[in-house]
């Protein structure tokens, strides 16, 4: 089932050391990709040229601050996720939010890294969140999930795609669920040697029903295969150039 990304993982493996300007300007790319998708995939009206001017420090006239501060923050949580990759930091309650903090930093103070306490619907999906009383046992749970031993031998790929969406499924925060399960996504894959990937806005449609399977038939095979075509597009972006 993953035997042709691992062999993909392999080959690029093979080629390391990474020649270091080449590999700087893919991160760069791939850190405003997934910056520009991930925030237009939750409305954000910032075009791919636009993201990449305000990550140069320029403001984009006739666009909200809110619009600009999401934008900031993604790349922020980004070096953050890299930081806990490098440092080889355990899943945490505690590290989840904080990298829901910075992504809301500026934009919903009083919700930051903090559980909702509220009800909310996903617009659009099928399933619907549980209530917020339960969400201290839900993440916790969560947690024991992740650290299970079937979860830690999971081939690393199916866990970033479980984690994503199980993440998603609780749906924890009152804003800022899709974007931190999209970092918890690449946190997972980078911490087993995968490139991150960019869910692309114009697979939206696509992503938005393949969550819906996993999350009222617990089938994630859909999931998955959104996942592995990424990864594929990741490692293939590192082979074309090396
Ligand atoms: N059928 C679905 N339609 C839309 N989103 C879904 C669906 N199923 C799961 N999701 C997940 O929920 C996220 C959107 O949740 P919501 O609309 O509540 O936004 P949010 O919590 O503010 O997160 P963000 O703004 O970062 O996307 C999506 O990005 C996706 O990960």
């Amino acid at each position: 089932m993953f035997k042709n990304i691992e062999d993909k993982k392999r080959k690029l493996d093979s080629l390391r050391p990474l020649k270091t300007e080449t590999v700087k300007s893919i991160r760069e790319k791939l850190l405003l990709d997934w910056t520009y998708n991930s925030n237009a995939i939750e409305g954000n009206t910032l075009t791919l040229v636009e993201t990449k001017v305000v990550l140069e420090g320029i403001t984009i006239g006739g666009k909200t601050l809110r619009e600009h501060l999401e934008v900031i923050n993604h790349k922020e949580a980004i070096l953050y996720v890299e930081e806990i990759v490098k440092n080889e930091e355990p899943l945490t309650e505690w590290q989840i939010k904080n990298i829901h903090s910075i992504v809301l930093k500026g934009i919903n103070d009083n919700y930051t890294g903090i559980y909702r306490d509220q009800n909310v619907i996903i617009s659009g999906a099928m399933h619907i969140p549980p209530d917020y009383i339960l969400l201290n046992e839900l993440m916790s749970q969560f947690i024991d999930w992740y650290n299970s031993k079937e979860v830690q031998e999971m081939n690393p790929i199916e866990r970033a795609a479980r984690v994503h969406g199980e993440f998603v499924k609780i749906h924890p925060f009152i804003d800022g669920n899709g974007r931190t399960a999209r970092l918890l996504l690449n946190l997972e894959l980078m911490k087993s040697g995968y490139p991150p990937i960019v869910i692309k806005n114009n697979r939206r449609v696509e992503y938005y029903e393949a969550l819906d399977k996993a999350h009222t038939i617990g089938d994630y095979s859909y999931f998955i295969t959104i996942v592995k075509q990424e990864i594929e597009n990741s490692i293939d972006l590192y082979l074309s150039l090396l």
